[in-house]
C-alpha cells in the first residue's frame, strides 16, 4: 500500500521515434476513439535526429497530474492526454521497488497522480509529427511505469487515442496501422511489417521548408475533408485499399521502384482530396512544388527511380532516396537549387546524419554556390536558385521503435522532488 506519508518518487524514462506516412491516414469514423477511414502505412524514422523523450513520475506527494513541454507546463485536460490517462491507468498493475522500499498495489493506482516532462529533439507542431512521437511516448513510459503489461499493439490502441499517426510510432521500421472493424476500436492498432534492418539502404532527407502561415490542422483539416470532398470516398474504399497490398509486397521485396510510385502517387491525392475539400486547404506551397518537379525530373532521366517524395499536413518535404548514393547526389541537387542565405551557418543548414556532406565533398557556402546545375537539366530557366526558401534539412534513415532510458542522468524530472530538472 502506498504510505501517503512517505515522499519517495518512482520514474521511467522513455525515448520514442517519430514516423512519416508513404500511404496516409486521412479523415475518421470516430472522432473521439480516433478511428480511421483507411489503413495506412508509415516508415519509423531515426530517433537519433527525430524523437521525443519522456520522463514519468510517481510519487504519493504529487497532488494532481501535471505535464511540462518542452519545459513550459501545459495542461493535460484536454480529452486526448486524458483518453490515454485513463486507458493506461485501467491497466495498471502492482510495482514493488524494494531498494527504494516503494509498493504500489494495482488499487493504489486509481489515486496516485503522476508528473510528465517530455522533449522533442525537433520543432514541436512544425509539421513533423511532433505529437506523433510525443504520444506514443506519453503512453509507452506510462505503460512501463505502471506495469502494463500489455504488447505494444494495445499500446498503439491507446496511443492511437492521442492522435492517430501516433500508433505507428510503437514499433520500428515499417508499420501497418490496421483501420480495424470494431466500434470500440479494439482491432484498430498498429503492426510492425518489417523492422529497420530489413531496408537498411534506404536514406532520408526532410526539407523542412520556411512558411511564414500556420496551416490547418491535421485533426480540423480531415474532418472537413470527410464532410466535404466528393472524392475522399473513393480514396478510402477503392485505392488505398489496392495500395496497401501493393505496399506491402513492394516493402518486403525491397522493390525501390515500386515504392516510389506508390508513395509520390499517394502522397498527391492526400493533397488533392485537400484540394477538394471546402473550402479548400493548401498544405503544399511554391518549394514543395518546385521539389517535386526537381525530384521528377531526376527520376525520369535515370529511368528508374532514385528518390520517393512525401508531404504531410504541411509543406516540408520528406525525401526518401534508394541508397547512400542516390542520397548524395539528391543533396547536392538540393543544395544546388535551395542555397541557405548567406548568413546561415552550414552547420545548421544540413543537420542529423553530417556524413552525407563529406560524401559530397562540401565544406562551406562557397561550396555550395560552385555546385554545376544537375546534368538532366538542360534549359537554363529551369537552373534557377531559389535562396533561403528552405530552413534547413535534416538527414535520417529508417529507424527503431521506442526503448527505455536506464541512464538516471537523462531524467528529465528531478529524482528528489518529481519536479523538471
Ligand atoms: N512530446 C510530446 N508529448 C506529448 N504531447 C505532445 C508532444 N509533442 C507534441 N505534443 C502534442 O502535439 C501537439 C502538436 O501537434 P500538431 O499536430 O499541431 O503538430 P505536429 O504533430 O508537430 O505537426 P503535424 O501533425 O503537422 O506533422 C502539441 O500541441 C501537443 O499537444
Ligand atoms: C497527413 C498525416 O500526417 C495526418 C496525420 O494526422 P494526425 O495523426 O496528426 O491527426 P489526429 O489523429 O487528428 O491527431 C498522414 C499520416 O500521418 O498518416
Amino acid at each position: 500500500m502506498a504510505d501517503e506519508s512517505q515522499k519517495w518518487v518512482l520514474m521511467v524514462t522513455a525515448q520514442t521515434p517519430t514516423n512519416i506516412a508513404v500511404i496516409k491516414y486521412w479523415g475518421k469514423r470516430d472522432e473521439n476513439l480516433i478511428l480511421a477511414i483507411n489503413d495506412s502505412i508509415s516508415v519509423t524514422l531515426d530517433p537519433a535526429h527525430l524523437c521525443t523523450t519522456t520522463t514519468v513520475a510517481v510519487s504519493p506527494a504529487f497532488n494532481q497530474d501535471r505535464m511540462w513541454l518542452n519545459g513550459k507546463e501545459i495542461s493535460l485536460s484536454g480529452g486526448r492526454y486524458q483518453n490515454c490517462l485513463r486507458e493506461i491507468r485501467a491497466r495498471a498493475n502492482d510495482v514493488e521497488d524494494e531498494k527504494k522500499g516503494i509498493k504500489i498495489t494495482k488499487k493504489d493506482w486509481e489515486n496516485l497522480h503522476v508528473h510528465v516532462a517530455s522533449y522533442n529533439n525537433f520543432p514541436t507542431a512544425a509539421g513533423l509529427a511532433s505529437s506523433a512521437a510525443g504520444f506514443a511516448c506519453l503512453v509507452y513510459s506510462l505503460a512501463k511505469l505502471m506495469n502494463v503489461q500489455e504488447d505494444n499493439g494495445m499500446l498503439s490502441a491507446i496511443a492511437r487515442q492521442g492522435s492517430g499517426s501516433a500508433c505507428r510510432s510503437l514499433y520500428g521500421g515499417f508499420v501497418k496501422w490496421v483501420m480495424g472493424k470494431e466500434e470500440n476500436g479494439s482491432d484498430s492498432i498498429a503492426v510492425p511489417l518489417v523492422d529497420e534492418k530489413h531496408w537498411d539502404e534506404l536514406v532520408i532527407i526532410i526539407a523542412v521548408v520556411c512558411s511564414r502561415q500556420k496551416e490547418t490542422s491535421s485533426t480540423s483539416g480531415m474532418r472537413e475533408t470527410v464532410e466535404t470532398s466528393a472524392l475522399i470516398e473513393h480514396r478510402a474504399k477503392e485505392v488505398v485499399p489496392k495500395r496497401i497490398i501493393q505496399m506491402e509486397e513492394a516493402i518486403q521485396k525491397r522493390d525501390f521502384a515500386t515504392f516510389t510510385h506508390l508513395t509520390c502517387a499517394d502522397s498527391n491525392q492526400f493533397h488533392a482530396v485537400c484540394l477538394d475539400t471546402s473550402p479548400p486547404i493548401f498544405y503544399m506551397n511554391d518549394t514543395s512544388h518546385r521539389i517535386i518537379s526537381c525530384v521528377e525530373k531526376w527520376n525520369r532521366s535515370e529511368g528508374t527511380p532514385q528518390v520517393a517524395y512525401t508531404f504531410d499536413a504541411g509543406p516540408n518535404a520528406v525525401l526518401i532516396a534508394r541508397n547512400r548514393t542516390s542520397a548524395a547526389l539528391l543533396l547536392q541537387r538540393l543544395l544546388f537549387h535551395f542555397p541557405p542565405n548567406s548568413e546561415t551557418d552550414l552547420n545548421s543548414y544540413v543537420i542529423g546524419d553530417k556524413s552525407l556532406m563529406e560524401d559530397i565533398g562540401i565544406q562551406d557556402i562557397k561550396g555550395i554556390e560552385a555546385l554545376p546545375p544537375p546534368p538532366e537539366i538542360k534549359d537554363k530557366v529551369l537552373a534557377q536558385k531559389y535562396k533561403g526558401e528552405i530552413s534547413y534539412f535534416i538527414c535520417t534513415r529508417p529507424g527503431r521503435g521506442p526503448v527505455l532510458i536506464s541512464d538516471d542522468s537523462q531524467a528529465l524530472l528531478h529524482p528528489d522532488t518529481g519536479l523538471p530538472k
